[in-house]
């Protein structure tokens, strides 16, 4: 078996997942700061699940709670109130040595700023190396593995060379390649592409992609850029420090990152059955405060409440828009 191959059987083995949950499971999870006296809801009840050997993207306008959300699950922050489990840990009741345990071997990183993300006055090949002592991996093992690593994002021939010595794309994907020395069972990279030109940032997303296809490591991108929903099957959007909207593209996420054509956009469902309408929709059909459902044979109609206004009414109106098909 190949060093990647035994990283990789490491990786796809189940460690003690709860059944019926995903990898990674966040329910109803808040997080308030304070500052001044001044309380700031960052994360507002926040529902998301991840199956094991996703790749998907968590994107959100500034100030939507992105980080935040990442902090807890890279666990360098605890919420406020909620559930999280990640990998059949519960990031909210983890002991100091279990947190360092999972922040090194359960999960990894790459960030946005690209000298955040490798030690300058080491070669690429021993920034791969160097989080391998974390893992136990013999010292004899590491060189081997980590070339692997390097060979499989395509950045072989970068071995020799200190990151002052690498182009941004070509640092990102040995930051990957570091991310990943562990075979970690997630990889979070916080607006991987964000310094990068577009063409490189799409050898960035095809390095991920690599990662998340041959190693079956589960990719969680976060980013504020919405065209980044192109490259992944599955995008989640946060609005307000809520999971708001999905967009499932079939086909994405493969060799050429897909297309636009038969993506679909959901609406997320909680457990309790809360929606939360997309905002262009409330604002379109005047959706305000409540509104009228409708149970049809396949599906259910989401109708204004114009009965404030004009009385009361057993029917939708002829002409009268309608508001919500599925
Ligand atoms: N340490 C903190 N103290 C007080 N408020 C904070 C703190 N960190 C974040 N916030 C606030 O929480 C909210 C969510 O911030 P967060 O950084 O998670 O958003 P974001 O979507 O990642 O934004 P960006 O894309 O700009 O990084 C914002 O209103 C922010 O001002």
């Amino acid at each position: 078996m190949t060093e990647l191959a035994a990283l990789q059987a490491r990786a796809m083995a189940s460690a003690g997942a709860v059944p019926d949950e995903g990898l990674i499971v966040c329910e109803n999870l808040v997080r308030v700061y304070r500052a001044e006296g001044v309380e700031v809801q960052a994360l507002q009840g926040l529902d998301l699940t991840v199956e094991e050997g996703e790749l998907l993207a968590v994107v959100g306008a500034s100030g939507s709670g992105k980080s935040t959300l990442l902090s807890i699950l890279s666990g360098l922050d605890l919420p406020t109130a909620g559930r999280a489990r990640v990998a059949a840990h519960d990031l909210l009741a983890m002991g100091r040595r279990e947190r360092l345990d999972y922040r090194r071997r359960t999960v990894g990183f790459v960030w946005q700023q690209t000298a955040r993300n490798l030690l300058p006055y080491l070669t690429a090949l021993e920034n791969v190396t160097l989080p391998m002592g974390y893992a136990r991996v013999p010292r004899a093992r590491r060189p081997a593995r980590g070339l692997e690593l390097l060979d499989l994002l395509g950045v072989a021939d970068c071995r020799g060379r200190r990151p002052g010595e690498l182009s941004g794309g070509q640092q990102q994907r040995v930051a990957i390649a570091v991310a990943a020395a562990n075979a970690p069972r997630v990889l979070f990279a916080d607006e991987p592409t964000g310094e990068l030109d577009t063409a490189t940032g799409e050898e960035v997303f095809a390095a991920l992609r690599r990662t998340n296809a041959e190693m079956g490591v589960t990719v969680l991108i976060v980013t504020h850029d919405p065209a980044v929903s192109g490259q992944v099957r599955r995008t989640v959007r946060i609005r307000d420090g809520r999971t708001a909207t999905e967009v499932l593209r079939p086909g994405a996420g493969t060799r050429d990152g897909g297309g636009t054509d038969g993506a679909e956009e959901y609406a997320v469902l909680d457990r309790v059955g809360r929606l939360q309408l997309p905002r262009e929709y409330t604002e379109r059909y005047g959706l305000h405060r409540r509104v009228r459902l409708t149970a049809e044979h396949d599906h259910i109609g989401v109708w204004p409440d114009r009965d404030a206004a004009a009385g009361p009414r057993t029917g939708p109106g002829p002409g009268e828009q309608r508001g919500d098909d599925g």
